[in-house]
C-alpha cells in the first residue's frame, strides 16, 4: 500500500506523459498524412489573392515552403495541388477513374452542359474512337496539313495588306478557322466561321468567370453568356448534322471530322443528340492551346534574332512538299513547340475525387478537386537548367540524354500534351497545324517585325508581355496585344539558295 501511495503520483505522471506522447504521435502522424494548407501572410483569402495575381509563381513558392502536396482555398473552389514529376505520374497514370476522376471533373467544369452526351449509352467510347481515327491516321493528318496551308495563305495575305496586326487575336482567329476546317470542313467555315468565332470566344471567357462556377447559370451575367453561346453553337452544329444526314453518300468523301463521325458506320442517327455538345467542346479543346502556342512562339522568336535565324534556316532547307512542310526533318520547330509548352501550357490538369483517397505514399487526398500543374513542375530548377529562359535548344540534345524531350516525357517531367489515359488526342493534329503548315507558311513567305505593345523586361524571359491566366483555361494569351507588321518577301525563303 505504502508502495502504492508512493508510486501513484509517479505512475500518474508517467501515464500522463505516455498519453501526451501517444496523442502527440497520433497528431503528428495525422499531420504527416493529411494535406497542409498553402502558407500565406494574409489569413483565409491570402491563397486566392496570390494565386489570382500570379498563379505559377504562387504554386512554385508554395511547393518550396509547404512541399509537393498542399491545399489552396480559391473561394470558388478548394483545390489540392500535387506537384512534381512523381505526382504527375500518380495523377495522370496510376490512379483509377473510379477514385480520381477525369470525367467527373469535365462534367462539373461544364456546369451540366454536356450531361446529355455523357450519359448517352455508348457515346463516350464512340467519340474517343472517332477522334483517334480521324485526327491521328497519317493520311488524314496529311490532308489536314494541306488544308491548313490553304486557310493560312488566304489569311496571311490579308495580314500583309494591313499596317500591322494584333498578334494574339489574329492568331486566335487563324487557329479557329484552321481547326474548324479540320473538324467541320471548309464549306462549314465559309458559312458559319465569321458568326461563330466571337461566340466561341465569349464561351471560353465566360467559362472561367468565378460567378459561372458558384451560381446557377441563369443567375449570373457570365453564366447567361455561357448558356447563350452554348445554345447557338449547338443549334448551328445540329442544323449542319441534319443537312448532312440527308445526303451521307456525298459527305462520306469529305475529310473533315464531322463527316467521318457521321459515316464511320450506319449508326449515326442513334447519336444525334450528342453531336452538338461534342463538337462544341472539340472546338474549345483545339482552339486556345494551339492559338496561344502559335503566338507566343512567334513572339519569342522575333525577340531573339539568332533563334529566328535558326528557325528560318530550317524552313529554307525544307521546302514544302505537296503544300505542307516536311516536319520529320525539322527538329528545331519541334523544340520551339516544346519550349513554349514548357513555359505556357496548362496551369492545371484537374480531376475530381468523390471520396478521400490514400496515395501509395500514405497521403490522404481529401474529397473534392485535385490538380497537377505542368507549368509549376516544368519550371523546377532541379529539372531544367535556367528554367525561366525560353531556349528551344534544351530539347535538341540527343534522345539518350537526360535533357532530351523523350527522357523528360518518360519521367513525367514534361507533360505538354498530358500523359496516360487522357493524353491529348490532338497532338498529331497540332504538329500538322503549327509545324507543317502555319508557322513555316508564314515565315517562309513573310518578314515579321514587332511594331508595339511590348514593355521592357516584362513577361517570361523578358519577352515584353505577361501571360493572362484569367481569360481562359489552357494556354494563356497575353495581358495585352502586341502588334506586328507582316510584309511579303520578294522571294520566299525556301526558294532562296541554301548556303
Ligand atoms: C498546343 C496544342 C495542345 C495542347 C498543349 C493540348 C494539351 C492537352 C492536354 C494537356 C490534355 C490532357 C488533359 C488532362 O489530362 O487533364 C489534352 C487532352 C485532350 N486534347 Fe489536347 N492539346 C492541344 C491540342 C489539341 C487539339 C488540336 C485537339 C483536337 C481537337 C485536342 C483534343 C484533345 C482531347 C479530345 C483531349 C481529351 C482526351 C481524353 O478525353 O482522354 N487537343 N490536351
Amino acid at each position: 500500500m505504502a508502495f502504492d501511495t508512493l508510486a501513484s503520483p509517479y505512475t500518474a505522471i508517467a501515464a500522463l506523459a505516455a498519453t501526451c506522447i501517444f496523442l502527440g504521435l497520433l497528431q503528428s502522424s495525422g499531420r504527416r498524412n493529411s494535406v497542409p494548407w498553402a502558407k500565406t501572410s494574409i489569413p483565409f483569402l491570402g491563397g486566392a489573392i496570390q494565386y489570382g495575381t500570379d498563379p505559377v509563381k504562387f504554386l512554385i513558392e508554395q511547393r518550396r515552403k509547404v512541399g509537393d502536396v498542399f491545399r489552396v482555398n480559391l473561394v470558388v473552389m478548394k483545390i489540392t495541388f500535387v506537384l512534381g514529376a512523381k505526382w504527375n505520374r500518380w495523377l495522370l497514370k496510376d490512379t483509377k477513374e473510379e477514385e480520381v476522376s477525369f470525367w467527373d471533373a469535365i462534367l462539373a467544369m461544364h456546369c451540366g452542359l454536356i450531361d446529355t452526351s455523357f450519359y448517352h449509352p455508348g457515346w463516350l467510347d464512340r467519340s474517343v474512337k472517332a477522334l483517334s481515327n480521324a485526327l491521328n491516321r497519317p493520311a488524314r493528318v496529311e490532308q489536314y496539313s494541306e488544308s491548313f496551308v490553304q486557310v493560312a495563305s488566304d489569311i496571311y495575305s490579308t495580314w500583309a495588306s494591313q499596317p500591322s496586326i494584333p498578334l494574339f487575336i489574329s492568331g486566335s482567329e487563324l487557329l479557329l478557322r484552321a481547326n474548324m476546317t479540320a473538324l467541320y470542313g471548309p464549306s462549314f467555315v465559309d458559312r458559319y466561321a465569321t458568326e461563330l468565332i466571337p461566340v466561341v470566344r465569349s464561351f471560353e471567357r465566360a467559362f472561367v468567370q468565378p460567378l459561372t462556377r458558384v451560381l446557377p447559370l441563369w443567375a449570373s451575367p457570365s453564366g447567361r453568356v455561357l448558356l447563350r453561346a452554348y445554345k447557338r453553337m449547338k443549334q448551328v452544329i445540329e442544323s449542319e448534322v441534319n443537312m448532312r444526314m440527308k445526303n451521307l453518300d456525298q459527305w462520306q468523301k469529305e475529310d473533315d471530322y464531322l463527316s467521318y463521325l457521321l459515316t464511320m458506320d450506319d449508326k449515326a442517327e442513334d447519336f444525334f443528340e450528342c453531336y452538338g455538345e461534342h463538337l462544341m467542346t472539340m472546338i474549345s479543346a483545339s482552339h486556345v492551346n494551339t492559338a496561344a502556342t502559335f503566338s507566343w512562339t512567334l513572339l519569342h522568336l522575333l525577340r531573339n534574332p539568332s533563334l529566328l535565324a535558326e528557325f528560318e534556316k530550317e524552313i529554307k532547307a525544307n521546302p514544302p512538299i505537296t503544300g505542307s512542310y516536311p516536319i520529320k526533318n525539322m527538329p528545331f520547330s519541334e523544340a520551339c513547340l516544346r519550349e513554349t509548352g514548357r513555359l505556357y501550357t496548362n496551369l492545371l490538369m484537374l480531376r475530381y475525387v468523390a471520396h478521400d483517397v490514400t496515395t501509395p505514399q500514405g497521403v490522404i487526398i481529401p474529397k473534392g478537386w485535385v490538380a497537377g500543374s505542368p507549368l509549376a513542375t516544368q519550371q523546377d530548377p532541379e529539372l531544367y537548367d535556367q528554367p525561366g529562359k525560353w531556349d528551344p535548344h534544351r530539347f535538341l540534345s540527343d534522345a539518350s540524354s537526360a535533357s532530351s524531350y523523350s527522357s523528360k516525357f518518360r519521367n513525367n517531367e514534361f507533360v505538354q500534351f498530358g500523359y496516360g489515359k487522357h493524353a491529348c488526342l490532338g497532338e498529331k493534329m497540332t504538329h500538322a497545324l503549327l509545324r507543317a503548315s502555319l508557322w513555316p507558311e508564314l515565315v517562309d513567305n513573310y518578314h515579321l517585325e514587332v511594331v508595339d505593345g511590348l514593355v521592357d523586361g516584362e513577361g517570361i524571359d523578358g519577352v515584353g508581355v505577361k501571360p493572362n491566366y484569367r481569360e481562359n483555361m489552357g494556354t494563356p494569351f497575353g495581358v495585352r496585344e502586341v502588334n506586328i507588321r507582316v510584309t511579303k518577301r520578294d522571294v520566299r525563303l525556301s526558294d532562296q539558295n541554301v548556303e
